[in-house]
């Protein structure tokens, strides 16, 4: 044994090193002070005496905490305190004491490996066993010395580190599972490192923590769970004088929870702790349950962590859809979409100067400006369509010669329809069947060598104009007709005029050469003169003299447009999906809605989906202008289709598309805005308008509601009426017709403030009563005349009278008198006119107009008169005025309405 501080010697035996100071004063070697050097001897003799008292009791140093916990509650019968420290005690001297418990032996040889392993430092392994032979170390001690140091020990942890062993079994298994409840609870020992350390009562602070447990368990049965709990049991359920070890303790347990070993100790102390202490102290039993408290907190609290961020609700999204307009949206459908209320967006739209109600529409502008405001984004719909019917243009290798497509055009009576016929019957095909045609508004007609023409049998000028309106060129050329004895007329012009608007080129048909007046040479004059110069004249128009009657030139004519064609050099892709213009509409009754369609590109097939205008469907089954049922069709060829859902109409494209669901869908697109665009015409509030209806606000208007016998009279009245209205006043007919005036005339003349007119006619017994109800102004007439004059008379009372200022007399002041409680009255003489009580009057003083009011009070001779005429004196007083004075001209006027006139 080597020499020793007495600071070690306390630390080896775990006592405080003054209080061992103490004691080896006590002993009676001289110290001075804990850093005193003992002798070898010295150090024999301070453990023999501090040993001293019991064996057992010195064995069981080496367990102090044991001792401690065990002893402490159970305040020392003395002959109990041997049985626990001599089981420990056995423990620690090793293998000849184990037999009983061969698996705690194993457990103590694995921990202070453990501990080594991860502490290490050699200098603890000696402090346990600081002499080295087992015998030395475990000095015998008396009981309270023993005591003390464990409490010593209790109060400086670190050496008791290497002393983890308790007499639990705990295999590895549980040891393995602990750390992983170490591992689970560590979260929770936040939350315990965060509770106020030291509780102000022992139990108290427990309470929270044995509210949330509702569960208690057998604390040694539930070791590998409990390690938090019991943590947090020993810091709140311990004696009160324990209180700030355990409660010091905790905070650097706890930290040391991951270390392992040191959580072991815990845990076992903790185990035991809350039992015994608590026992000792006399907890309450709900107290007594809390140890369970953390962990079912623990538990719940986990789960709870674990769940919060999951179930932790997302701050609210906002979706803001982006919203789709064509040309106009209406207002309620806006709001719809924005998820707003109709008002509140009506509101902003007021701010935004534009006054709409729920039901009227507003244009996509507007719309895009108001769901800004509501983080709405707007856009413009349409782009569907372009998509769905997407369209590139066939490639210069897919194009193959078609037919051309010919309109005849001309003046009326100058001969189409007959050289229209005349053509088709040269038609090889038409000759070979039989001559038996059906009219589908176009036709072709192939010539012996199989070359074809497409002609337009619709009348010419009707068809083309339409087909241009509607942004289609169907057209290839155009065969203009003139009479050659007619020569050029208005429609001929016309014709040329729309041909060469469309870059259509013309080939002249003069026709009618058979007859004997016939001047073609004069109709070639007359066209040249309108641009059309005959080619054997330099120009570039082809001419051929015809006569549809007599079938004369009819195939120079066709040769032409060939010709024509030829140059034009017209293709078209076959192989593509078909794409045309209605030339026809019409709904037959036993086939539904029949169109004709030119093909202008690709092969149309029965089957085929396709969309025409507002409609679509489906190709039920085609014709040709023969009748004859077709499979397929290509480029320029006319067929009547079957299938359209509604009857298209002529100029209507005619697109086939990939489904009929497609088909379909563009089809409602385009109705949808069509529809929208009509409501915006129609009830589109926009600030032109509304600065139009303020402008309209003043102009007065008639509202009239005309009823008369037969409509030649009501005709005649409404025309008669109607050219009443100027500028200023309006004749409105808001109703006309024939037959008696009935109630619905009054609810309308009553809902609209308007007259009612009746002409040769009279109202119902029921519009009459209904008339007096509502008091409507109901007149009857059997003159146009007396309308007319009533109706003006009525207009003109609707204009705003005008006044004129006219001069009634006019005195010269000539006096001027202080009249008590009246003021200053003036002594005039009227020198024209007369002056009249209450007439207004103006002062004027060197023609400068000081005052105008009325006449308060006028009298002669000091009696109230009320006029005085020219050449009379008079006293006037003024209304709210004395300032007359001598010399001022008082001029008395009256205002006179203007009757307004028309
Ligand atoms: N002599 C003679 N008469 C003709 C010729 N072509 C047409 N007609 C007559 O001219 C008249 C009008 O002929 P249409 O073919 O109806 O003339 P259109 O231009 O079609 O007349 P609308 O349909 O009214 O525009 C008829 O009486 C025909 O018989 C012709 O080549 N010679």
């Amino acid at each position: 044994m080597a020499k020793m501080r007495v600071y070690e010697l306390a630390r080896e035996i775990g006592m405080e090193s003054k209080e061992l100071l103490t004691k080896i004063r006590q002993i009676g070697l001289e110290v001075k002070s804990h850093s005193s050097m003992l002798s070898e001897e010295e150090v024999a003799i301070v453990r023999q005496k501090l040993a001293g008292a019991s064996e057992e009791s010195a064995v069981g140093q080496s367990r102090p905490k044991v001792i401690r916990r065990r002893a402490r509650p159970q305040e020392p019968p003395a002959e109990e305190k041997p049985e626990k420290p001599v089981e420990e005690a056995r423990v620690v001297e090793g293998p000849p004491k184990v037999e009983p418990k061969p698996r705690l032996k194993l457990k103590i040889i694995r921990r202070p490996k453990k501990k080594e392993r991860e502490e290490a430092p050699p200098e603890k392994a000696v402090a346990r066993a600081p002499e080295g032979p087992p015998s030395e170390a475990p000095t015998p001690k008396a009981p309270e010395e023993a005591k003390k140091i464990e409490e010593t020990k209790a109060e400086e942890p670190k050496p008791t580190k290497p002393e983890p062993t308790k007499p639990r079994v705990v295999d590895m298994t549980e040891h393995r599972e602990y750390a992983r409840v170490v591992k689970r609870a560590e979260p929770q020992a936040k939350v315990v490192k965060k509770a106020p350390a030291p509780p102000p009562k022992g139990p108290r602070p427990a309470a929270p923590v044995a509210k949330a447990a509702p569960q208690p368990a057998p604390v040694e049965e539930k070791g590998k769970k409990k390690s938090k709990r019991t943590v947090e049991g020993l810091e709140l359920g311990a004696p009160r004088k324990k209180t700030k070890k355990r409660a010091a303790r905790p905070k650097s347990e706890v930290s040391e929870l991951k270390e392992g070993l040191e959580l072991l100790e815990l845990e076992r102390e903790l185990e035991k702790a809350p039992l015994e202490e608590v026992a000792s102290e006399g907890m309450p039993s709900e107290v007594t349950e809390h140890p369970e408290a953390p962990k079912e907190k623990g538990k719940k609290g986990k789960t709870k962590e674990a769940k919060e961020p999951k179930e932790a609700p997302a701050p609210p999204k906002v979706v803001k859809k982006k919203i789709k307009i064509y040309e106009s949206i209406q207002v309620g459908e806006l709001a719809k979409q924005m998820g707003v209320k109709a008002p509140e967006l009506i509101r902003k739209l007021m701010e935004l100067g534009v006054m709409a109600t729920v039901n009227q529409s507003i244009d996509y502008e507007t719309a895009a400006l108001v769901a800004s405001e509501f983080g709405h984004e707007v856009e413009r719909a349409g782009i569907q369509e372009e998509d769905l019917l997407r369209y590139e243009p066939p490639k210069p290798e897919e194009l193959k010669p078609r037919p051309p497509v010919v309109t005849v055009m001309g003046h009326v009576d100058h001969g189409k329809t007959s050289l229209l016929d005349a053509i088709r019957k040269t038609d090889v095909v038409a000759r070979e069947a039989g001559g038996i045609t059906q009219h589908i508004g176009a036709y072709f007609v192939k010539l012996e060598d199989g070359r074809e023409i497409v002609f337009i049998d619709t009348p010419g000028h009707e068809a083309f104009t339409t087909m241009r309106a509607r942004g289609a060129q169907v057209t290839d050329i155009v065969i203009l007709v003139v009479a050659a004895d007619d020569g050029v007329m208005d429609q001929t012009r016309e014709a040329i005029d729309h041909a060469r608007a469309a870059g259509v080129p013309v080939v002249v048909a003069i026709n009618k050469i058979d007859k004997p007046e016939a001047n073609p040479e004069r109709v070639k004059s007359q066209l040249a003169e309108l641009g059309l110069v005959p080619e054997e004249w330099g120009g570039e128009t082809l001419y051929a003299e015809v006569s549809a009657k007599k079938r004369i030139g009819i195939r120079d004519l066709l040769e032409l447009v060939l010709l024509q064609a030829e140059v034009m050099e017209l293709k078209a892709a076959p192989d593509r999906p078909a794409r045309g213009r209605i030339i026809e509409s019409r709904l037959d009754r036993g086939r539904g809605p029949v169109a004709t369609v030119i093909i202008q590109e690709g092969t149309l097939r029965v089957g085929d989906p396709f969309v025409s205008g507002y409609h679509y469907g489906r190709v039920r089954a085609m014709f040709d202008d023969r009748g004859k049922k077709l499979k397929e069709a290509g480029p320029a060829y006319p067929v009547e289709v079957l299938g359209f859902s509604g009857v298209p109409q002529a100029g209507d494209d005619f697109i086939v598309v990939e489904s009929e669901k497609v088909a379909k869908e563009v089809a409602e697109y385009r109705e949808r805005k069509l529809r929208e665009a009509e409501v915006a015409r129609a009830g589109k509030v926009s600030l032109e308008k509304l600065f139009e209806r303020l402008k309209e606000s003043e102009i007065k208007e008639l509202k009239v509601i005309l009823k008369a016998d037969v409509q030649g009279s009501l005709e005649a009245l409404s025309e008669a009426l109607r050219k009443l209205s100027t500028d200023e006043v309006r004749v409105n007919i808001i109703r006309s017709g024939i037959g008696a005036i009935s109630e619905s005339d009054i609810m309308l003349a009553s809902a609209s403030d308007a007259v009612v007119i009746g002409f040769n006619v009279r109202p119902t017994p029921k519009a009459k009563e209904l008339a007096n109800q509502e008091k409507i102004d109901v007149r009857f007439y059997d003159v146009i005349y007396n309308v007319v004059d009533d109706v003006k008379k009525a207009m003109v009372g609707l204009l705003e009278p005008t006044y004129e200022e006219r001069v009634i007399g006019v005195a010269e002041v000539r006096a001027t008198f202080k009249v008590p409680k009246v003021g200053v009255v003036a002594g005039c003489y009227v020198r024209e006119g007369r002056l009249e009580r209450g007439a207004k009057v103006r002062l004027l003083r060197d023609n400068v107009v000081v005052y105008t009011g009325k006449i308060a009070s006028l009298r002669r001779f000091k009696e109230d008169v009320k006029e005085v005429a020219a050449g009379y004196e008079c006293g006037v007083g003024l209304e709210n005025f004395n300032d007359i004075k001598v010399g001022d001209l008082i001029e008395a006027f009256e205002l006179v309405e203007i009757k307004p006139e028309l």
